[in-house]
This record gives C-alpha cells, structure tokens and sequence, in this order.
C-alpha cells in the first residue's frame, strides 16, 4: 500500500533527514515511528504525501509513483492520505462541525470549496465522523473551548471526512497528559481496526508505540535502525537506539 524505495530527503542542500530509507506498509497495519528527536521522523512522514519533496527515491502509493503526479492527481490521491499534526491544525474560533466539514473539501469542485458549500451528504459524514470519535454533542462548540485531547479527536474526525485509506500522524498525543494520549491513541485504534485504514504514526513515547502498534520502526540519524512486529521489542535495542 505504501513503499518507499531508497527514499532521501535533504534540506538546504546539507541536512540529510532521511537517508536512503525503503519501507513496505501493507494495507491495514498499525506502524508506529520511534526515535530520538531529530532522527527523521517528520521528514519521514511528510515525504510520504510529498508535503516536503523526497530529494531521491520513488515513493508508491497502491502501486502509482507520485513523484510524475500532475496537481489534479496528486490532490486525489492527497485526498485518500489524511494527515494529523501535533497541533491539531484546526481553526480555534470555528465550530467543531465547521473544522470537520473541512475535510470534505477534497471533494469540491474548487468554486463549491471557495464558497463552503456543503450538501445533506457532507453534513451527514461529518456527524457520523464526530460519532466516531465520541464528540457528537460538541458539534457546535467552537474548537477553542475544547481540551486538547478533545481537539485532536476533532482533527481526526475531519480526516475521516475525506475517506482516507491511510492516516499519517505526526506526534499527534505529544502535547496530551497520558489519559488523554491514550483516549487519542484508542480512536486511532477503532478507525484502524473498524475502517481498515492503515496508519503510521509518530511517537515520542515508547509505551504508547508498544502498547497500540503492531510493527515498529524506530530510526537512528535518517536511516531504520530496526524494524519489527512490537511485541519483539527488546530493552536492549531500546537503549540503542536512545543512547
Ligand atoms: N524544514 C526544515 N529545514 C531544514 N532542516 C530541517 C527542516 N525540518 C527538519 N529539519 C532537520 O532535519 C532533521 C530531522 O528532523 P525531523 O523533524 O524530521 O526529526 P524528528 O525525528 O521528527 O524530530 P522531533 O521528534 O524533534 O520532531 C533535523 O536535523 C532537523 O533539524
């Protein structure tokens, strides 16, 4: 569903983020990103639907390289990828159901986008969206009423909107107390589980990554330093990889 072939991202022309890093995601799975902070996890993520353009390698999504994609297509095919930030990436003063219906605009014609304009159809995916994540009753709270874990299930109700066959999720728990990370983290599970949508998520904490994730990849200065099913993680690698 996803794979990267000797993938590189290389900033002002000295920074290499990522160092040629191949990768095979298949449909459905769970893969949770670990490592110490500046170790490329970002750069991963975000090359992978080209919100920063890989400097080498060819990135696949259901077989169709993106890299020769004219705009119309890379958009339709942006449009199955949601990505959550860490920030939640909402607008504060609009309503929950507002910022939800946003993620319909992938499916606008662009007049309709610029103008807003939702039909039955928009309105009832964004309910059944905010369903999922438990956040019917806030639908008209404006977002900056919200607690953050509350947010970040708005977030991904929004992303649910555009039907997307993955999420990618970068530190989407890293501003959250553990009670609310792991609220957070059981949505990512039901719409995984439920909606067989593949995710790759972002994790500063390891305990999150073993407890939700079913394969991990932990890098170490751009590069795997290993990759494996998280019930086969052992301290010492740990250590490592955090030394
Ligand atoms: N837009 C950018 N321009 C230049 N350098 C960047 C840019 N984004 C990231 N970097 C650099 O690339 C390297 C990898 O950063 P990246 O954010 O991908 O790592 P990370 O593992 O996600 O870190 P963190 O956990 O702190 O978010 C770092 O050295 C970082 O400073």
């Amino acid at each position: 569903m996803i794979k990267l072939e000797n993938v590189s991202v290389l900033y002002n022309k000295k920074i290499l983020a990522v160092d040629n890093i191949s990768l095979n995601i298949g449909k459905g799975e769970f893969v949770g990103i670990i490592g110490l902070s500046g170790s490329g996890k970002s750069s991963l993520l975000k090359t992978i639907n080209f919100l920063v353009k890989p400097s080498n390698g060819n990135i696949y999504i259901d077989d169709t390289d993106i890299a020769p994609l004219r705009d119309r297509e890379l958009r339709r095919i942006r449009r199955e990828i949601g990505f959550i930030f860490q920030d939640y990436n909402l607008v504060e003063r609009s309503s929950v159901l507002e910022n939800v219906l946003v993620g319909r605009l992938g499916y606008k014609s662009s007049l309709k986008s610029f103008f807003g304009l939702f039909d039955d159809e928009d309105y009832k995916v964004a309910i059944d969206a905010l369903k999922q994540v438990g956040l019917e009753e806030k639908i008209f709270v404006r977002a900056d009423q919200l607690s953050g874990g509350q947010k970040q299930r708005v977030a991904i109700a929004k992303t649910l909107c555009q039907r997307p066959k993955i999420v990618l999720a970068d530190e989407p728990v890293s501003s959250l107390d553990l009670s609310s990370a792991q609220t957070v983290m059981d949505y990512f599970k039901v719409i995984n589980e439920k909606r067989k949508i593949t995710i790759m998520i972002n994790l500063h904490d390891v305990s999150l990554a073993k407890k939700y994730c079913s394969r991990i990849v932990a890098l170490k200065s751009g590069k795997i330093f290993f990759d494996r099913e998280a019930g086969d993680l052992d301290d010492q690698q740990l250590q490592k990889l955090y030394q």
